[in-house]
């Protein structure tokens, strides 16, 4: 057996989680989510579930404790009634309560989304994007894009777990950073460092959506290693909803203008009507716009050694850059 598979076994042998505390955090943009906070008995570690639909309910969080009092439960968010399961009724009044649920409500109707089964996210913290605006890689837009999918979907939950650069840590990953500037790629710096090209463990998240009591799940993510120790820890996913960076959604270049435009963060303003209708293919952009940016080189970094489901367009497939 390797070392990670028996590490993998010993911490589903010995770990137990708690959620310690649940509250409301209301957006400006992407609606209302409920966030958990979860100990474990391995690490300091505060993973959190981000959940959208007010039926989701955490067992350890509403089981009776100690000296368990009305206020006590209040102020850590469980319910008043120990282990009350609201009916799944609520759902629909969660959707129904939601911006665009009536989009949802339409396809529910037609039987085009079985809203029973949650639609989930499992990410891992990218300090460096989320929090100072990093645009290295792209997961604070795959966080954002998760939350407002799932809020607007009303039944789900993204599990946000404490594993930085893919568990190697921040300090690992600011050494991997400054070799990625000298020409490593992200899969050979983490390897030059001595450290896992993705140290990460799916135990906790298998165990927190257990504890919210959801075992059959339809999964965003694009990793195929995430499917599989989820699928071996016991979650049953019934669909993988990709996730398409938005640099790839988006990329257009007006033809008469000559500008390259991200359409998500880009300024339009110096084209003409003309030349805003007039778009290229993205194959096109890559010779004349040069250089990949990192993010590009990142993503194909990702396609092609970590076998990532992403579908690169045309100009990054059979490009010589050597990744970032
Ligand atoms: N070591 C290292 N980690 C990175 C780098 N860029 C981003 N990360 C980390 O990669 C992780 C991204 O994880 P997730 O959000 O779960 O996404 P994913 O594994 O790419 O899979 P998806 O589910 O398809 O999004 C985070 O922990 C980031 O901190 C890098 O260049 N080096």
């Amino acid at each position: 057996m390797s070392p990670q598979v028996i590490e993998s076994n010993n911490i589903e042998k010995n770990l137990k989680i708690r959620c310690e505390v649940r509250c409301r955090i209301p957006t400006a943009d992407k609606g209302e989510f409920y966030v958990h906070l979860y100990t474990n008995n391995l690490n300091n570690k505060k993973h959190l579930a981000i959940v959208a639909g007010s039926h989701i309910y955490s067992r350890s969080l509403n089981e009776i404790r100690e000296n368990d009092t009305d206020e006590k439960r209040m102020i850590r968010g469980a319910t008043i009634k120990p282990n009350v399961k609201l009916p799944l009724k609520s759902i629909e009044k969660d959707i129904i309560n939601n911006k665009n649920g009536n989009q949802f409500i339409n396809k529910i109707e037609k039987n085009e989304i079985n809203q029973e089964i949650p639609l989930v996210r499992i990410h891992s913290e990218c300090f460096t994007s989320e929090t100072i605006f990093s645009s290295r890689c792209d997961c604070a837009e795959q966080l954002e894009r998760s939350m407002r999918k799932i809020q607007e979907y009303g039944n789900g939950v993204v599990i946000y777990l404490k594993q930085e650069g893919r568990n190697i840590g921040l300090l690992n990953k600011m050494m991997a950073y400054n070799l990625q500037d000298n020409g490593y790629d992200t899969v050979e710096a983490n390897i030059k460092l001595n450290q896992p090209v993705d140290g990460r463990n799916y135990t906790i998240a298998a165990r927190i959506l257990e504890d919210l009591q959801i075992d059959t799940v339809r999964l965003l993510t694009n990793n195929p290693d995430k499917i599989e120790q989820l699928t071996s820890l016991g979650v049953n996913i019934v669909e993988r909803i990709p996730m398409i960076p938005s640099i790839f959604e988006n990329i257009n270049k007006h033809r008469n203008c000559n500008h390259v435009h991200y359409l998500s963060s880009d300024s339009t303003s110096n084209c003409s009507e003309d030349d805003m209708n007039t778009i290229i293919e993205p194959e096109i952009v890559s010779e004349e716009h040069g250089k990949l940016t990192e993010l590009e080189k990142y993503l194909q970094t990702k396609v092609e050694s970590m076998n990532h489901d992403i579908p690169l367009p045309e100009y990054l497939m059979h490009n010589n850059t050597k990744g970032i």
